[in-house]
């Protein structure tokens, strides 16, 4: 493969903290000896960017500890700052002065980078306060979906356009407060979009109610939304039907908030150690976590792994030979899908991965991605609308392009940590959600040049 055949990264989206940018490909080769390694793992990026949206929106100064450090939470940082937010950091620690509400920079451009919670929580946190102000983002994020997000803040009163052609970003928002109100939204294509409104609604003049139409994707981070929400003082529950969410206005209080380690990112060293027939420990996680990666554990216990959730670590132990012959819905935690077709070339029978047709607007169409890079190694899989089929095979050496989508990237590594000659082009596309992934890698035993 050449050069030109890889998906050119949009640059503008790497962020100073992100690294290898400069980099062509991580040629991989496998570990010699089984993983075997006590490890912590970097901030949710999932929870950091909730904490430190709410914590710019609180009454007073929030203490943010265990923070990730990567492009998505560099561009919240970024957008808050800009909005006159201060946010001092001190390594994985963020002091944030809550504006109570109040942006104090009223007008300006924000950047969302590649973060979908970036893109997807600030239209209501803007909508909510007075002023004006246009919002971008990446080319890839200038893609997905936002429409069904920017209906449903105009239904309680707020005044967002769309600044190009599309019902997509850039849009510009002008904030003159949200009325509240009952409204119905879909949660089919992105929780992403349910979850910016319910950040937004304690911040509206009325109560707000939310009635999901069908089905929800990835549900937990909703609740992971309403919980994060609860912490810092909002009035804001899910009914019992699950379906319908009520939100009081109520102004978040600042507070100190540990941040978890991030689950989906966990799930590739837990992965390592499925196929290596090692062990690792992630620690500092708790076992009460809402992040529904967590549910990767119940698939590796499928393929005969061993697993433990303590208190306050994870351990996976790994299998001579993983078991497939399976079919498993990723609806809950989807953000796994890349890291099951990894594993499933190493089962004994192939794996089915269903109910993940929204995967197609993230970073990437991660299905039709997936199928095309696991053709390059001479892998079969057969591709579905929501999902595909992997069949288990002996991987060629290849070039890989992860499509500028980190869990490409790291989906993908995996099956270079078991077999020699894979080279994965892009390695500094990682950053987005883990940037020394290749550093983590490397300290593992995995052999990594990047070049
Ligand atoms: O709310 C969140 O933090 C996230 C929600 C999910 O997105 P979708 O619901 O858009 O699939 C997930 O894939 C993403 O990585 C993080
Ligand atoms: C889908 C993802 O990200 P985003 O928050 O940009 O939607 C992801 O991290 O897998």
């Amino acid at each position: 493969m050449t050069a030109q055949s890889v998906q050119q990264p949009d640059h503008e989206a790497r962020s100073p903290w992100s690294r290898h940018n400069d980099c062509q490909e991580a040629v991989l080769s496998p570990a010699s000896n089984p993983v075997h390694a006590k490890l912590t793992v970097p901030g949710s990026k999932s929870l950091t960017n909730r904490a430190l949206i709410i914590a710019a929106l609180a009454s007073g100064t929030s203490e943010l500890a265990g923070i990730l450090k990567s492009d998505d939470s560099y561009w919240c940082i970024d957008s808050l700052r800009r909005l006159g937010i201060s946010i001092t950091m001190d390594g994985e620690r963020a002091i944030v002065e809550g504006g109570g509400g109040v942006w104090p920079i009223r007008h300006g451009e924000l950047y969302a980078g590649a973060a979908g919670t970036v893109a997807r929580f600030l239209p209501g946190a803007l909508a909510a306060a007075s002023g004006h102000w246009t919002l971008r983002g990446s080319k890839r994020m200038s893609e997905r979906p936002i429409a069904p997000l920017v209906g449903a803040l105009t239904s309680l009163g707020a005044d967002i356009r769309y600044a190009e052609n599309g019902h997509r970003l850039p849009v510009s928002v002008e904030g003159k407060g949200l009325r509240g109100g009952t409204i119905d939204m879909p949660g089919d294509q992105s929780s992403q979009f349910i979850s910016g409104l319910l950040i937004a609604a304690p911040y509206a003049k009325e109560p707000v109610t939310v009635h999901i139409n069908g089905p929800i994707v990835q549900h937990d981070y909703v609740e992971m939304t309403l919980a994060t929400m609860s912490q810092f003082g909002a009035d804001a529950q899910m009914g019992i039907d699950k379906q319908t969410i009520y939100v009081h206005p109520r102004r978040y209080e600042a507070r100190s908030f540990a941040l978890e380690p991030d689950v989906s990112t966990c799930g590739y060293f837990w992965a390592l150690a499925a196929l290596t027939n090692g062990y690792i420990r992630v620690e500092g996680l708790p076992a009460n976590t809402r992040q529904p990666d967590m549910l990767l554990l119940k698939a590796l216990e499928q393929m005969g792994c061993t697993t433990a959730v303590e208190n306050n670590a994870v351990e996976v132990r790994g299998t001579g030979q993983l078991t497939g012959g399976f079919t498993v819905s990723m609806k809950e935690w989807s953000d796994q899908t890349l890291t099951m077709a990894a594993l499933a070339v190493f089962a004994d029978g192939p794996i089915t991965l269903t109910d993940a047709a929204h995967i197609r607007h993230h970073e990437c169409d991660r299905i039709e991605a997936i199928c095309s890079e696991l053709a390059k190694l001479g892998i079969r899989t057969d591709e579905h609308p929501d999902g595909l089929t992997v069949y288990p095979g002996e991987p060629l050496p290849a070039l890989l392009d992860p499509h500028d989508d980190h869990r490409m990237a790291m989906a993908l590594s995996l099956i270079g940590a078991k077999i020699p000659g894979v080279r994965i082009a892009d390695p500094g596309c990682v950053s987005k959600t883990c940037p020394d992934y290749w550093e983590r890698l490397d300290a593992l035993g995995i052999g990594v040049q990047l070049r």
